[in-house]
């Protein structure tokens, strides 16, 4: 399925500049638009060959099928035997979803409503704590339980108007620790998180929490509450079941944030502004199930990320969101897109015959710009280049800093593109005086090579509606670079490994246990713990 565009890859050496050249309307002929976001694909070197055999790849891969087989609730997690449909927790205005038969749509309405209500007595003090309104709201959990509602919540941050939330995942109890320092135990409200309601770090740290809330005169019986789908765990948790927030086998720890995972940003910007989120994400779906391929955002982007990737071989994806706000969106990017899209095993048992999905980086610009683009624009590898940036900031007294930050990310992608020629930088330095063989060595140092890939995502304003659009957007993505891969995108064997050896070291690194048997690095590096540690 790859030899056409392995073929095209081969090609040519037409600059990407030079196909602007060519073909005025490159810009508009090469982008997509939809619900106001407009992607922009242009800077790479995506011609109308290439297009096309994209297309066919697409189209070859079966995705109208696998599509149709998630919104319908086909368990397509074949290696845990799961249906996937966050969809589902966003389709607020759509029609049932069955599951076994059996339409979900009630309990997810139902759960909703809970959330609202509860969510609602948060913010408006009438759920509270002996001691009071709630001030301030932790919650606890990782990974999927954690880096949505925490990419969510800064995201949204000119939306929050509840109590403060803070967010601890990490089992360092540096973590917990420095978050609760200055909190009223009396008057924070903590939320368990966790799918499993066994991930080790969540329960160290929410058994920590509840020490620190009783030893501080809290009441852990009113000031905690639970999301999982471990109902029978919670309740041992101690847990009381108002306080507990279900939700189904079906949604994936990662694609959770629309639902119960999402509690704490629901405190934080209201059950309104939480339903605007949704909607966004419902928008994207409506788009990505009737839209045809090439106007389609997440297919286009998705095909953007397999011509980078696996026709030309470029092992990373730098994702730089123009947008302050949206400073842990690589990091939420980085499990949504490595955890589902990181393997080698194809659906079928066999060995992938392409690369797996791209190492996934990335930081706010413009503060990535003083720090590694340098290697990006000059370095030896060619990184393809998300760009993201909003038409809109939300401070209108600040306009000129947000107009310097479009410019900032505008520049980027055409530096990029367009680089520095040999003679260019000689020009430059002749301006200034530089003659012979010094002009010669200096100049070698201010070549760009330019022809450098970038996509650009642009919206108009960073509002709830508008980032579920980009949440839902890259969630498809995903989907589509894992059918056309034939990887499960769903499942996570990978970070099974780790958690079993670190359970085994436990005792160990505590000295109840020898470390014979293990390899001699192991025992080194316990043996320096044990000397050095407390
Ligand atoms: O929500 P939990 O069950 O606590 O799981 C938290 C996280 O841990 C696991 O190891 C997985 O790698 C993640 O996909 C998951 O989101």
């Amino acid at each position: 399925m790859f030899d056409e565009l392995t073929r095209l890859a081969a090609r040519g050496t037409t600059r990407i500049i030079d196909l602007f050249d060519a073909d005025p309307d490159r810009a508009g002929r090469f982008s997509v638009e939809t619900g106001g976001l407009l992607l922009d694909y242009s800077k790479t070197r995506i011609d109308d060959d290439v297009l096309s055999a994209l297309l066919a790849l697409c189209e070859a891969s079966g995705l109208a099928g696998r599509r149709a087989a998630m919104f319908s609730g086909v368990a397509i997690n074949e290696t845990e035997g799961r249906a996937v449909l966050h969809t589902a927790l966003r389709n607020l205005d759509g029609g049932p979803v069955d599951v076994d038969g059996r339409d979900v749509m009630g309990d997810v309405r139902e759960t909703l409503d809970r959330m609202g209500r509860f969510a609602a007595g948060v913010r408006d003090g009438t759920i509270a704590a002996p001691a009071g309104a709630f001030t301030d709201v932790i919650n606890i959990g990782i990974g999927g339980s954690d880096l949505g509602p925490v990419m969510v919540t800064g995201a949204l941050a000119p939306y929050h108007d509840g109590p403060r939330v803070h967010y601890v995942s990490n089992v360092d109890g540096a973590h917990l620790a420095d978050t609760v320092k200055g909190l009223d135990p009396r008057r924070t409200l903590v939320i368990v998180a966790s799918k499993s309601f066994t991930t080790i770090e969540t329960m160290t740290n929410a058994r920590s929490a509840r020490e620190w809330m009783e030893a501080g005169g809290g009441d852990p019986a009113s000031q905690f509450a639970a999301v999982s789908t471990a109902l029978d765990k919670t309740g041992d948790f101690g847990i009381p079941e108002e306080r507990v927030f279900g939700f189904a086998d079906w949604v994936g720890g990662r694609y959770s944030v629309w639902g119960p995972i999402g509690l704490p940003v629901m405190i934080a910007i209201g059950p309104e502004d939480f339903a605007a989120f949704l909607r966004g994400g419902q928008a994207m779906d409506g788009h990505f199930r009737a839209a045809p391929w090439e106007a389609n955002l997440p297919v286009m982007l998705a095909l953007c990320g397999i011509w980078h990737r696996q026709v030309l071989g470029y092992p990373t994806r730098a994702v730089l969101p123009y947008e302050q706000r949206l400073a842990r969106l690589p990091a939420y990017l980085q499990q949504l897109e490595m955890e589902s899209n990181g393997k080698r095993v194809a659906m079928d048992g066999g060995t992938l015959e392409v690369s797996s999905g791209p190492i996934v980086w990335g930081e706010a610009g413009t503060n990535g710009q003083h720090a590694f683009y340098q290697l990006i624009h000059q370095g030896t590898d060619i990184i393809p280049c998300e760009f993201m940036v909003g038409a809109e900031g939300h401070e209108p007294d600040l306009i000129h800093h947000h107009r310097l930050l479009v410019a900032n990310c505008l520049a980027q992608s055409e530096a990029l593109m367009r680089g520095r020629s040999l003679d260019e930088a000689r020009a430059l330095l002749s301006g200034k005086g530089l003659t012979g063989p010094e002009l010669e060595r200096q100049a070698r140092h201010r070549v760009f090579p330019g022809d450098r890939p970038s996509v650009t995502l642009a919206y108009p304003k960073l509002t709830p509606h508008v980032l579920g659009q980009i949440v839902a957007l890259y969630e498809h993505r995903v989907f589509v670079e894992g059918v056309i891969l034939g990887i499960n995108s769903f499942d996570q064997w990978g970070v099974e490994l780790g958690k079993e050896l670190a359970t085994s070291l436990g005792p160990v690194v505590e000295g109840v246990e020898s470390a014979t048997g293990k390899d001699g690095s192991t025992v080194a590096l316990v043996d320096y713990v044990l000397r050095h540690g407390g």
